[in-house]
């Protein structure tokens, strides 16, 4: 027999009750379910393929793939599973395989056809070695098809253990060097946690990964990859959704305006009456104000007289202001030739928005002309994402808190300061979680309890290579954390990764101590980074302006100069010292100069790219 005369089961069955009774084969998972993965990594080991499953069947149909509901009330388990599955099972063998087990081996069909073929046993079972101990893994089971009447009869009779049902047929063993293959997903902690890549797998992606001399756009891309939006939506007012990213797109209910009107205070007639040799008289037979739609209906020679906003009258799609018309009389109006066009000043009806169209987008950052659209639709409450929660804390035991005296050899924490800002703009709930000394213990407390507390965690110092730095130690110790060195200027040293304490985690950026570097840092890494998890979309645009003066810049590494714009905009020019300690340079500058990679000195008068400041977010 060959693997083509085998049918895979995947078994969806059960209630996933530790997972809070959802249905685990559906689960989100990279990119797609738990159960889509199972089927990916056995469709190619298999003749044919089925699932197993109780509820929800027509998400599982989609899949494409027969769906089998045990015959066997009461979920009654993996060998009510088996039961289906053999019952229409077509071909001489069935391989069985849990949904939660999306890294199952690549080579389970070959070695478990191999064994049962070798000892003609009844069925095949995965087994690992943990420590001295022998674990099976009794549903991944290569079995004949032959069994099924014995497999009947054991569920006709209650039972219901894999094992002892096992016990009374030929089994043959096979160990499994990989026991991470056999990793089931039996809780969202888990599910979350493992749903996601390492950073090895998103690191292995690029051609040439140099940890030590990483190019700025690759660290921005790697970090862009591992990073994973929080899906969590709530409902708020329209004024409370300022600054908040819109989680649905916004389709209008209406049209906006909802009937043609008038722009103009002045008169509207029927634009065919205009003669271009003559001057026309309209005589005037009502007036219409916004928001009193009257049911005058001017014939042709007739006009109403209407206010800007006031519904057109039928038949009528021409206003002209009233300070063009030529001459005024008591009841009736004089228009000169040529002094406007058929259709002129008329507003359509769904000119601003179409019932059914797309008003806003999802990913949206909200801002007040939003909220004026979303009140001109009548909508009172808008669903946005919950707002990220982002932990943040200092490192160092030089630094001092505002109100501490400054001992000898010691500076103020500055770093915390910047950081709350930067986060308090991009609109994230944030918690602050103060100095923390360089001690192993402290900053293991620290990371672990913002972990568990937040999505991300923001750190600053005691990433590059100093002696008392053991802030990288704790990181990679709590999770899949990497230590670049970038090539940039300031900036150079980041902590990357993801951190795991009691079952929660959450992304890590570990920014440099330098006050200059914190800043830039946060602002090319952490920031699209976060806005990413909110699930929001703001690439920073840069302008191309005219450098006033000569700029040094080495090639083979991108530099940010702190610059300031002049107030027109066309001119930049760097602010002195550009030392990575100096935060004056940034307080003075407005704008960041971005020399990139791979270019080198800049000539007075030379274009460079700048990022303003103002609407960083
Ligand atoms: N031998 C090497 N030394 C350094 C390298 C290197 O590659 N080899 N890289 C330099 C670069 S670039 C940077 S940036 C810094 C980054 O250092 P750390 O992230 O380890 O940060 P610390 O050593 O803790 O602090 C550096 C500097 O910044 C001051 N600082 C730290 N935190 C704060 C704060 N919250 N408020 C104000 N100032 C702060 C700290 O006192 C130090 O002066 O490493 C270089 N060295
Ligand atoms: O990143 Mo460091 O700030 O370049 O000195
Ligand atoms: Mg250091």
């Amino acid at each position: 027999m060959t693997q083509a005369d085998i049918t895979g089961l995947i078994l969806a069955g059960g209630r996933g009750t530790r997972m809070g009774t959802v249905n685990k084969g559906l689960q989100p998972f990279r990119g797609s379910t738990m159960a889509a993965h199972v089927i990916e990594r056995l469709r190619p080991q298999v003749g044919a393929l089925a699932i197993n499953a109780n509820d929800d069947l027509a998400r599982y149909e989609a899949f494409g793939v027969p769906v089998l509901r045990d015959t066997t009330p009461g979920y009654a388990g993996p060998l009510a599973g088996m039961e289906a599955g053999l019952r229409a099972c077509a071909t001489p063998l069935m391989l069985t395989a849990p949904c939660d087990s999306p890294f199952l081996p690549a080579d389970l069909a070959a070695r478990l056809l191999d064994a049962l073929q070798a000892q003609g046993a009844d069925l095949a079972v995965a087994v690992t070695i943990e420590g001295k101990r022998r674990q099976p893994h009794p549903v991944f089971c290569l079995m004949r098809r032959a069994l099924l009447p014995s497999l009947s009869d054991y569920l006709a009779d209650g039972g219901r253990k894999i094992d002892a049902w096992y016990a009374s047929h030929k089994v043959a063993e096979v160990v499994f060097e990989d026991d991470g293959a056999f990793r089931n997903i039996n809780t969202l902690d888990e599910l979350q946690a493992m749903g996601m890549p390492k950073l090895t797998d998103v690191t292995s992606c690029l051609s040439a990964y140099d940890p030590d001399a990483l190019p700025v756009r690759d660290a921005q891309r790697i970090i862009r990859e591992f990073v994973t939006p929080v899906r969590a939506v709530e409902r708020v007012a329209i004024r409370a959704a300022l600054g908040r990213v819109l989680a649905d797109d916004l389709i209008s209910p209406i049209n906006v305006p909802a009937h043609d009107n008038s722009a103009m205070d002045g008169y509207a007639f029927r634009g065919s009456d205009l003669r271009d040799d003559a001057p026309i008289t309209l005589s005037v037979i009502a007036t219409v104000y916004a928001g009193r739609p009257s049911d005058a209906v001017p014939a042709s020679g007739e006009c109403v007289r209407i206010m800007t906003g006031g519904v057109m009258p039928d038949g009528c799609d021409t206003v002209i202001p009233q300070e063009h018309v030529a001459s005024t009389h008591e009841h009736s109006i004089t228009i000169a030739p040529r002094t406007l066009k058929q259709g002129d000043n008329r507003r359509f009806q769904g000119e601003d928005l179409k019932a059914g169209s797309p008003a806003l987008k999802r990913g949206r950052i909200l801002r007040p002309a939003d909220l004026g659209l979303m009140a001109s639709l009548g909508m009172a409450e808008v669903p946005v994402q919950r707002r990220l929660r982002v932990a943040f804390f200092s490192t160092g035991d030089e630094l001092r808190s505002i109100g501490e005296p400054l001992d000898e050899g010691c500076v103020y924490d500055s770093n915390r300061y910047t950081i709350f800002g930067m986060l308090q703009r991009l609109g994230c709930d944030v918690i602050d979680m103060g100095i923390v000394r360089d001690d192993p213990q402290a900053l293991e407390d620290a990371l672990r309890s913002a972990c568990e507390n937040a999505d991300a965690i923001v750190t600053s110092g005691g990433v590059s290579v100093g002696a008392a730095d053991y802030t990288k130690e704790v990181m990679a110790r709590l999770g899949d954390v990497t230590f670049w060195k970038i090539g940039m200027r300031p900036g150079r040293p980041l902590a990357f990764g993801r951190v795991q304490s009691n079952g929660r985690s959450a992304f890590l950026f570990g920014l440099p101590g330098n006050p200059v570097a914190v800043m830039v840092s946060f602002y090319f890494f952490a920031r699209d980074a976060l806005l990413h998890m909110m699930g929001a979309q703001a690439p920073l645009p840069l302008l191309r302006v005219t450098s006033a003066g000569a700029i040094r810049k080495k090639p083979g590494r991108t530099e940010y100069q702190r610059g300031i714009l002049s107030p027109d905009g066309r001119e930049v020019r760097i602010t002195g010292s550009q030392g990575s300690g100096i935060l004056r340079s940034m307080v003075e500058a407005n704008c960041m100069v971005v020399l990139h990679d791979e270019q080198g000195n800049v000539a007075a008068g030379d274009e460079v790219d700048v990022l303003l400041f103002e609407g960083l977010v």
